[in-house]
């Protein structure tokens, strides 16, 4: 028998581990005007973010958006940067629910944990997909869970993992069976995650919010007329959470955030629904993003700080910023519950 097919049943007999993968968006190395250029680009180059036709984008992007931005946005970077780990919160943050992860299914599985690999991995920058996907075929895993952190599906954001998670399988003579987590928008445990954290958030405060703003990432309007299902699952996790509170519709308001280029994206936007507030008296708010698996630039600059400012500047008194759910115990309850869920008939 030839040497190569000792070596494939050798392969064999070590494979039957089940992997699963965290893949959230990605961040950039650092934030210089070189690393900021590179994530920028790699980013704003995938055509399931960026829609407008090539030949439109491609000097838009390079002649504009990539000379200016990367130095104005490595600032914004700078100020949420973890400085001990040197990286992106949303880095920091990933890593450990996955550690996190990993030392619950060893609670929860007993010795199936043994069979279970968990690792993670970001769309854009680093550690690449394809990456560790490899690793864990090389750790013995001929099945791969990856669950996209997005609770709300979007093409920008869920679909864009699939695809490149499947552009790295491509590749492959013996490709693992892949499942893909469902969104869990709807899912009574997150929203009870959710409502619980924000619960605990607000009891901490030193004043009662007149409104609570729960703001997700915007995307352009067009894309949901193209049948983005991404506005209709935020709209059903805002009145989950709104049922739950029981809180009128004009304190607990949904908004969107993070709009970028010229043209119109779904609305209300955040910012101009802060200032908003301000212009008509309101004196005391908190915001929530639940949309947001972990903190990061859109949430800890933007919502904690650029929109803190807009309030303030327009005579609000009272801001409060509320936490994502995180590492935290709530969050990692989370996506347990949808790993574990995923992992049926597998273990
Ligand atoms: C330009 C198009 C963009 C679309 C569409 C979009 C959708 C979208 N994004 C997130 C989550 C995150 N986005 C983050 C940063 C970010 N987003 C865009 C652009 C689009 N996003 C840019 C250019 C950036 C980088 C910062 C900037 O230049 O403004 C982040 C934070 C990453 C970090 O490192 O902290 C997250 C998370 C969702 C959920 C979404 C649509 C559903
Ligand atoms: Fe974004
Ligand atoms: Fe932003």
């Amino acid at each position: 028998m030839s040497s190569e097919i000792i070596q494939s049943q050798n392969l064999l007999a070590k494979s039957g581990k089940v992997g699963v993968l965290l893949v959230n968006l990605g961040t950039p190395e650092a934030t210089d005007y070189w690393s900021m250029r590179r994530y920028l680009h790699e980013f704003l180059s995938d055509r399931r973010v960026i829609e407008t036709p090539r030949w439109l984008w491609w000097p838009i992007l390079n002649l504009i958006i990539l000379t200016v931005r990367p130095g104005r946005k490595g600032k914004d970077y700078d100020i949420v940067w973890n400085k001990e780990k040197n990286e992106g919160p949303l880095k920091t943050i990933t890593r450990s629910q996955s550690e996190k992860l990993a030392d619950m299914l060893k609670k929860s599985l007993g010795e199936k944990a043994q069979s279970v690999v968990v690792d993670w991995a970001m769309r854009y920058g680093k550690p690449p997909i394809e990456e560790r996907i490899q690793a864990l075929l090389d750790q013995g895993c001929d099945r791969v869970l990856l669950v996209p952190l997005y609770p709300q599906y979007s093409a920008a954001t869920s679909a864009t993992v699939c695809d490149h998670a499947f552009r790295a399988l491509m590749k492959m003579r013996w490709q693992p069976t892949v499942r893909v987590a469902h969104p869990y928008y709807n899912d009574p445990v997150y929203i009870d995650a959710l409502v619980s954290a924000m619960k605990k958030d607000l009891a901490k405060l030193t004043f009662e919010p007149e409104k609570i703003l729960v703001s997700f990432h915007g995307v352009p309007e067009s894309y949901i007329v193209k049948g983005d299902p991404y506005y209709e699952q935020c709209r059903v996790t805002w009145q989950m959470m709104r049922e739950k509170m029981g809180w009128p519709e004009d304190r607990f308001m949904m908004s969107f955030q993070s709009r970028f280029g010229t043209e119109e994206w779904v609305k209300p936007y955040t910012d101009e629904t802060i200032k908003g507030f301000a212009a008509s008296g309101v004196k005391s708010m908190a915001i929530v993003a639940p949309g947001f698996t972990a903190d990061c630039l859109e949430t800890l600059e933007e919502l904690d700080g650029e929109n803190r400012h807009y309030f303030e500047e327009g005579g609000g008194e009272n801001y409060a910023f509320l936490p994502c759910l995180n590492d935290r115990d709530e969050g990692m309850n989370v996506i347990e519950t949808v790993v574990m869920r995923e992992l049926q008939g597998w273990l």
